[in-house]
């Protein structure tokens, strides 16, 4: 007798509802032709900010396989987002034997690994403890997946990208168009202060943020929000505040770590938007921290249009105003600095 025959009638009875809930739903998820075919996989995804962005990832159903690498505790993560009913399949890969795996063909790879702030520390206080992180992360990745877009979160971004950039030089595999530090939060944080300030709708609220991802090198161009009326004071105030969004959610943390929330909302945004790029969806235009000859420095955010294979254009900025042209003369010296150290760093080890 068979084990459905041999069941209670009301196991016998439920059996056919979870087959179709189950088994129906997944078969035609990855048969259709109109569905998510792209591979993204998250590395760092066990971490604060990994397990709710790869969660909004899931939920967002643009992806055909979500693969998520940690070095601890990734298979109770995939298990669980796995069970979310959005399009997409889940698979988790833990250590470091099975990260080619996790990478292998993936067209997205973003990147939280590494250790946060405490209070009282400098993002480029967690930069000899991440350094070797992302070092070891672009190595892999160079062997696993060269030609995918990579999108990095880690920090001190401002030497962090430069890093992974000079493996992927030294490895033969370097497409600048494809190598995006992820400043998404500071753009998320710059609409929210400023809608609130103004009390303007947030949802239409559009900032560009320039420059890097540390302190006094983020750059709103508040200048150019539209329907906004700032005094001087008012722009000093919330581009500090913008500048220090981060140091808020740390002190407020108090020892448990950084922002993880809102970077896995900006961050699943931002790769939603380069997924949308990939996939021939036009005028995608976003803020990002990429290597280009806008300044000085090998690496500065601008807006950027995301295109078929990664960004196809930068934007770079326009007719600052003194404050804003100041900003950027006073901290293209720090960018520099920061990537010269990433660079160093790469040479060394
Ligand atoms: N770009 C940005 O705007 C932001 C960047 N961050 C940065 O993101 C990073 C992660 O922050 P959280 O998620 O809060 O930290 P977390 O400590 O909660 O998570 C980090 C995860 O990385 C994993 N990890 C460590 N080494 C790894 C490796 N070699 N391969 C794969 N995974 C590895 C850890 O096991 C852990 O699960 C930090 O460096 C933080 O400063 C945080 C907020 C905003
Ligand atoms: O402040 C930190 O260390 C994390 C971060 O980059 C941010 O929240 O902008």
């Amino acid at each position: 007798m068979s084990a459905v025959a041999r069941a209670s009638p009301l196991v016998r009875m439920a059996a056919p509802t979870a087959s179709k809930a189950i088994g129906v739903s997944a078969a035609r998820s990855f048969t259709g032709t109109a569905r998510a075919q792209n591979k993204v996989a998250v590395v760092g995804a066990a971490g604060g900010i990994g397990q709710s962005m790869s969660l909004l990832l899931k939920l967002s159903g643009k992806i055909g396989h979500l693969s998520l690498f940690d070095i601890v505790n990734t298979p109770g993560v995939a298990a669980d987002i796995s069970h979310c009913n959005s399009e997409g399949k889940v698979t988790g890969h833990k250590g470091a034997e099975e990260m080619g795996t996790a990478l292998d063909g993936a067209d997205i790879v973003v990147i939280p690994a590494g250790v946060p702030r405490k209070p009282g520390m400098t993002r480029d206080d967690l930069f000899n403890t991440n350094a070797s992180i992302v070092k070891g992360i672009a190595e892999q990745c160079s062997k696993s997946c060269p030609n995918a877009c990579f999108l990095i979160i880690s920090n001190p971004v401002n030497s962090t990208v430069p890093i992974f950039g000079d493996v992927l030089k030294a490895n033969g595999v370097f497409n600048p168009a494809k190598l995006m530090g992820v400043t998404s939060l500071d753009v998320v944080r710059a609409k929210t202060f400023v809608a609130e300030h103004q009390g303007l709708d947030v949802s239409k609220m559009k900032v560009d943020v320039i420059g890097g991802h540390a302190g006094t090198t983020i750059i709103p161009l508040l200048s150019k929000v539209k329907g906004a009326d700032f005094t001087e004071e008012d722009i000093k105030a919330l581009t500090h505040r913008i500048q220090f969004g981060g140091d808020e959610v740390v002190q407020a943390k108090d020892g448990a770590g950084s922002a993880t929330l809102s970077m896995a909302h900006a961050g699943a945004y931002f790769a939603g938007r380069v997924l949308d790029g990939l996939n021939g969806v036009k005028n995608v235009k976003e803020c990002t921290f990429v290597e280009c000859d806008l300044t000085d420095a090998p690496f500065f955010a601008s807006p950027c249009t995301l295109g078929k294979d990664g960004v196809s254009k930068i934007h770079g900025f326009s007719k600052l105003t003194p404050f804003e042209q100041a900003l950027v003369d006073d901290n293209v010296p720090t960018l520099i600095n920061m990537a010269k150290k990433g660079s160093e760093f790469v040479k060394n080890n």
